[in-house]
């Protein structure tokens, strides 16, 4: 029995310039993660099929049984014609590379388990140990509302990481080959399974953790072929190639907020379509070249801008640690003004939100809407706060904020209208990516009264 667990993602510089491999975008990871424990027999009655079953209990106690074989190209069957996409290529891709393997387990069993910050609380029941504490739903996963912390993508690197030490014994997450191996295989199932090939930022995150992120090419995964029963060398030795030896070109650097600024999360409890926002944002850049190039490379600097300043306050941190505090006690006690790291940061995101108002004046795509205009302009009065963006795409999703550490947002904003739509998320900054979890520490949950 082994565990493992990944975090979801904010996508904090960088929304829409980072489907460019041209550019760097700053990803935090956070702290609600998603979960898989992984069990297996050897189940003598199967001949050359491999049962799967994964259950996320926490949904409706849905589940998913597969059998997968090699003559089919391991294109998993549900036995009740049940469909989860993100499972399904995950079986695909993880069997087809390893598909030489002969695992010395049969039925393999995967329990899902998911933080709640990644669901809507409503109807929901808690279950705990002294470890852990997770929602239970009535409702089908595809029924639950999101929050939009990129669930599928921490669903297929976990799930990918499960099935994988099954296959390989002596797999060891902090191994950079062997981090590097569940990215890509999770990251070509991950864009089968959405059916595009998206930046990736969202399972980079899962795997690396806070990153500085640059995209791999994407022709990386649509040039592998088709599964085809006909030729199924073809998959797998593409798979293996593209796996392990091409060039993918990416970066993940990993970065973090400097020491003493936290993250914090408010959920506005509407959200956006990201595809149509990418759709109608890639109009707007090719019906408006060169100004909407400028535009691009404006935004580009400013987001290099805070990767650099966080870079350069992490090492005043450590040069110069007087300095540093005064510059924390500047930004709890609403001191902006008297330092000019803090001020280059703020400066550095209201350009960026200027362009975005502009994208959604002329693209029609509501990246920064006005009523998150108000928001954010709100919350950067508050005490403690330096700055506020729309994550990611934009739009009616959660908005971030860049706080002192000391920053009370619940209590701040406790009663004051403008901020009546926000729930403040219980979240932080992930210390780390992909890791392995100790799978006791998922037993025995009970409910709490
Ligand atoms: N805990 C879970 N158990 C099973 N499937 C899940 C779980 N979380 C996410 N998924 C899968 O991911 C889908 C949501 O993916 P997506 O729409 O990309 O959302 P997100 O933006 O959160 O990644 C769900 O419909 C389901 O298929
Ligand atoms: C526009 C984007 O650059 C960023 C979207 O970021 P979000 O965090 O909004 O993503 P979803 O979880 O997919 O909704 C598209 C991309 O990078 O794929």
């Amino acid at each position: 029995m082994r565990a493992f667990s990944a975090p979801g993602k904010a996508l904090l510089a960088g929304g829409y310039l980072v489907l460019d491999p041209k550019y760097e975008s700053f990803v935090i990871a956070l702290s609600a993660r998603m979960h898989a424990v992984v069990t297996s027999v050897k189940n003598p009655g199967l001949k050359d099929e491999t049962n799967i079953h994964i259950k996320s209990s926490q949904f409706n106690h849905n589940e998913w049984n597969y059998i997968a074989s090699k003559v089919r190209g391991f294109a998993p069957k549900e036995i009740d014609g049940k469909s989860n996409p993100f499972i399904e290529y995950t079986i695909i891709n993880v069997c087809n590379y390893f598909f030489d393997i002969e695992a010395d387990d049969n039925d393999i069993t995967i329990e899902i388990f998911s933080d709640e910050e990644y669901h809507s609380k409503e109807n929901t029941k808690v279950m705990k140990n002294t470890y852990k504490s997770f929602r239970f739903h009535d409702k089908d996963i595809q029924d639950v509302p999101k929050t939009g912390l990129g669930s599928s993508a921490g669903l297929v690197t976990v799930l990918t990481t499960a099935l994988s030490s099954i296959f390989c014994k002596n797999l060891d997450i902090s191994q950079h080959q062997h981090q590097r191996l569940i990215h890509n295989l999770a990251q070509i199932a991950h864009c089968q399974a959405q059916g595009k090939i998206g930046s990736g930022f969202d399972v980079a995150a899962a795997t690396y953790g806070s990153i500085v992120y640059r995209r791999f090419f994407p022709d990386i995964i649509s040039d592998l072929p088709k599964i085809s029963t006909d030729d199924l060398d073809k998959y797998h030795t593409a798979l293996r190639a593209v796996v392990d030896n091409s060039d993918w070109k990416m970066t993940a650097t990993p970065t973090n907020l400097p020491k003493g600024f936290k993250l914090i999360m408010g959920d506005v409890n509407t959200g956006s379509e990201t595809v149509k926002l990418v759709q109608k944002v890639k109009s707007w850049y090719n019906e408006n070249l060169p100004s909407s190039l400028n535009v691009y490379k404006s935004i580009d600097s400013n987001n290099m801008k805070i990767i650099k300043l966080c870079q350069d306050l992490h090492i005043l941190e450590k040069t110069n640690p007087t300095y540093y505090n005064d510059l924390l006690e500047g930004l709890s006690k609403g001191k902006i003004q008297n330092f000019k790291e803090l001020q280059e940061f703020q400066n550095a995101v209201s350009e960026i939100r200027k362009n975005f108002r502009l994208i959604t004046e002329q693209s029609g795509a509501d990246i920064e809407p006005a009523v998150q205009t108000e928001l954010l302009d709100n919350c950067c009065k508050l005490k403690g706060v330096l700055t506020g963006v729309i994550p990611g795409a934009g739009g009616f999703d959660a908005i971030a904020l860049v706080a002192s550490q000391d920053t009370d947002i619940a209590l701040e904003t406790k009663d004051l209208k403008e901020f009546q739509n926000v729930t403040w998320m219980k979240l932080r900054q992930a210390n780390c990516g992909l890791s392995e979890e100790d799978s006791d520490h998922y037993r025995d949950l009970k409910s709490e009264c």
